[in-house]
């Protein structure tokens, strides 16, 4: 039996580039929900997966309100995020004659998302975009905040801009689709939400990783709003990452530096993140930031997340170059995002001899 939810909706405040953020089942086939955020046309970017699942649903939804829209779908993969996708995007928007009131949307999960959010930022010098999230991850992260971009083969979105889309619909009915090792990648994202910043959250997740790894409805309904409500609350305070907003980048250090390495679509972001956070802990737990219960929880729920908790071994050098390239690093010093205490962060430097000993204790 489907459990019916009744569809939320939550607004990032930025004051003109506000935007609704509405979460529900079975968003994809609400025509006048999808259609008030577009214009006269519309250009959806997809990608090879999701295109036979979703794309027809959402074409002919705008086609009926009487949208003009014009399709494009990308490969698939991590890997693909990258100028020569970016190419297709404009080559498609020029040769259709797309103008600079085409509505972009992003049909897919982060990579579709952050790449068709960069084409809107830069097409014409700039196109209105609807960011409509089909993975967990996505759901409760990527889709909303405005970072947008592409991986450099030298370091994790590297190119990119801030950008806002119009509006974000997840309808939490399409993850009834996705494999059970994107859905674990999501929840990465989810554990780093209540990790960072709400306790009481993270201790739901605890109480619950069961039904989330279960696809319960309204668990992940919940995951999706809580996340969402934390992360619009960040995003309204520092939108352009001044200071407080690098709090979401708890596990990104560790965790952009094993894509990178291990070449991107090895590990998925999630995956990366996961693993990033519980490298992250040990480290917070060798300064004295938290207790080794905190950081045997964090462990046991990225675990229990169906999450690698063992990084791999990529050598103490590569290691560190590796982590060199990131956005947060300032004069050639690694910050890193620390618990202090679970619940709580600090953004700071380490001494590498506390940073080698993580490193050496996670990694096999
Ligand atoms: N902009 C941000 O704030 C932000 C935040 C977090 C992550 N990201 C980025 O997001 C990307 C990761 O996103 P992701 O985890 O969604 O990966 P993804 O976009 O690669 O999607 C994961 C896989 O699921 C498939 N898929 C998507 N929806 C599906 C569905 N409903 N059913 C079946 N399959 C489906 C995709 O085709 C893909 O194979 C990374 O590039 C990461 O850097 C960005
Ligand atoms: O929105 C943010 O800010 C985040 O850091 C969210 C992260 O989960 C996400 O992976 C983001 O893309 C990382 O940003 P980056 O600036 O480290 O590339
Ligand atoms: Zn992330």
């Amino acid at each position: 039996m489907t459990q019916h939810i009744s569809p939320i909706t939550l607004q990032v405040d930025l004051g003109e580039r506000s935007y609704p953020i509405t979460i529900g089942q079975s968003l994809l086939s609400d025509p006048d929900l999808i259609a008030r955020h577009v214009g006269r046309r519309a250009a959806i970017v997809t990608n090879t997966t999701v295109a036979p699942l979703y794309l027809e649903r959402l074409a002919q939804v705008l086609a009926a309100a009487g949208k003009e829209v014009t399709t494009i779908v990308l490969p698939d993969g991590e890997e693909e995020k990258n100028w020569a996708s970016l190419m297709q995007v404009y080559d498609v928007l020029l040769r259709e004659k797309c103008d600079r009131k085409t509505t972009l949307i992003a049909l897919g999960g982060g990579v579709i998302g952050d790449l068709t959010g960069f084409a809107a930022a830069t097409y014409m010098r700039g196109v209105p975009f609807v960011q409509v999230p089909t993975t967990l991850l996505a759901q409760v992260d990527s889709s909303v905040g405005g970072k947008t971009g592409i991986n450099h083969p030298l370091g994790k979105n590297m190119i990119g801009a801030f950008y806002q889309p119009q509006a974000v619909i997840a309808d939490t009915a399409t993850l009834d689709t996705l494999p059970a090792r994107e859905l674990a990648a999501g929840l990465a994202e989810v554990i780093k939400h209540g990790a960072i910043i709400d306790a009481g959250f993270f201790d739901w997740i605890e109480a619950n990783i069961g039904r989330l790894v279960g696809r319960d409805p309204a668990a992940l309904a919940w995951a999706v709003q809580r996340s969402c409500e934390i992360k619009a609350d960040v995003v309204r305070q520092d939108e352009r990452e001044g200071g407080l907003r690098a709090i979401l980048n708890f596990g990104h250090t560790f965790g952009h530096a094993i894509e990178a390495g291990l070449g991107y679509g090895e590990w998925l972001h999630g995956e990366a993140v996961g693993c990033g956070m519980v490298m992250a802990a040990d480290l917070s737990q060798r300064l004295g930031f938290i207790e080794a219960g905190a950081a045997r929880r964090i462990r046991g729920l990225v675990e229990a997340a169906g999450l690698p908790v063992v990084a791999p071994d990529l050598g103490l050098e590569r290691w560190i170059e590796l982590m060199q390239v990131d956005k947060k690093n300032e004069g050639g010093q690694i910050k890193f995002i620390l618990l202090r205490p679970l619940g709580a962060t600090v953004i700071m430097p380490v001494p590498s001899e506390a940073l080698h000993a993580t490193i050496s204790a996670c990694t096999r």
